[in-house]
């Protein structure tokens, strides 16, 4: 069974298209990442998923229930840590997650979930008083009452310092090998890479790449980088790298003399014959795998 389906979804708010014709299937048991640069519509998606917005045409599914008809069995198989969310300034975080496990009649205890994101020490203080990051660490325990079949993280990593997105990949983790589903968008590329199983990239409201980290790497043929510093400046070789069969990227830092090259693994020694061809010397190069944040800019045209 899949956990979200998604046939044919469209969304236009009057005159703007926010999602075109868009069909993804999540499976169960997925860590999905849903990427896309700001305005791609990935909120309107999620936001559909709950039932916060409508779509104009196409139809939008968690664990078979439609999230238009049946919203209320959607809602009880999902977890969320929503893009914007509003907490109780005069109630602590104990008492917030109290209430949450009372209005879903769990039976989770508040000390475990607060100790999981590492808000014991605070678990007492009116949330008036807590940080951006405390916030979100609090949203994210409201969203695990319940121990939900789906988790849905819109942007979970907003305000968190490193300690706090280590215990984010901690729990999407544990939440997963209990056998949770969790949809998780994001900006910050490492965090996805570090945890998803399949990728997504959503870009003016289309899906334009939907894979494998590794699947993504091949499919854009430049699974290295090189980084070389040169004894001058490539001259007319830089057009003749960028023409060469498996070349992706080419970008030239002037001021440090380096250039930087995307391409398939094969290509590397032709990359640099290249390059010594019109006598520039190789001084130094190093040489790397493309991260997630390079493949995410070559299919949105860096448009984040
Ligand atoms: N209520 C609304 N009324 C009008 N336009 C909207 C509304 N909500 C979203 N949009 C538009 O739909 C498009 C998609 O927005 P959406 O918030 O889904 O993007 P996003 O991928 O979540 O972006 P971000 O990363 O910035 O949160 C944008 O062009 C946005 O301006």
């Amino acid at each position: 069974m899949s956990a979200i389906e998604l046939e044919s979804l469209r969304k236009q708010f009057d005159g703007v298209v926010a999602l075109h014709e868009v069909n993804l299937t999540v499976e169960a048991g997925e860590v999905f990442g849903f990427l896309g640069p700001n305005g791609a519509g990935k909120s309107t998606t999620i936001d559909i998923l709950l039932d916060y917005v409508r779509p104009t045409a196409g139809r939008a599914s968690v664990f078979g229930y439609d999230a238009q008809r049946e919203t209320k069995s959607v809602h009880q198989k999902i977890g969320v840590l929503p893009d914007a969310y509003h907490l109780e300034e005069s109630l602590t975080a104990r008492q917030h997650l109290v209430f949450a496990i009372e209005s879903k009649s769990a039976a989770d205890d508040p000390a475990v979930l607060l100790e999981r994101v590492g808000l014991s020490s605070v678990a007492d203080r009116d949330v008036g008083g807590f940080s951006k990051g405390m916030a979100q660490r609090l949203v994210l325990a409201l969203a695990l009452v319940g121990q939900p079949e789906l988790l849905i993280l819109d942007e979970p990593s907003t305000g968190l310092d490193p300690n706090g997105a280590r215990m984010m990949r901690t729990i999407v983790r544990e939440e997963n090998n209990r056998g949770a589903t969790v949809f998780f968008s994001s900006h910050i590329l490492g965090q996805v890479e570090a945890v998803c199983d399949r990728v997504g990239i959503l870009a003016d409201g289309s899906l334009v790449a939907l894979d494998s980290i590794e699947g993504l790497q091949a499919a854009v043929g430049a699974k290295s980088r090189i980084e070389m510093t040169l004894d001058r400046h490539p001259g007319p070789s830089i057009e003749a790298v960028r023409n060469l069969a498996g070349v992706a990227d080419v970008s030239i830092n002037s001021d440090h003399g380096t250039i930087s090259v995307s391409c398939s693994s094969e290509q590397k020694a032709a990359v640099i014959d290249t390059i010594r061809s019109n006598g520039a010397r190789v001084l130094d190069f190093k040489t790397s795998e493309v991260s997630l944040e390079e493949l995410f800019a070559s299919y949105t045209g860096g448009r984040s």
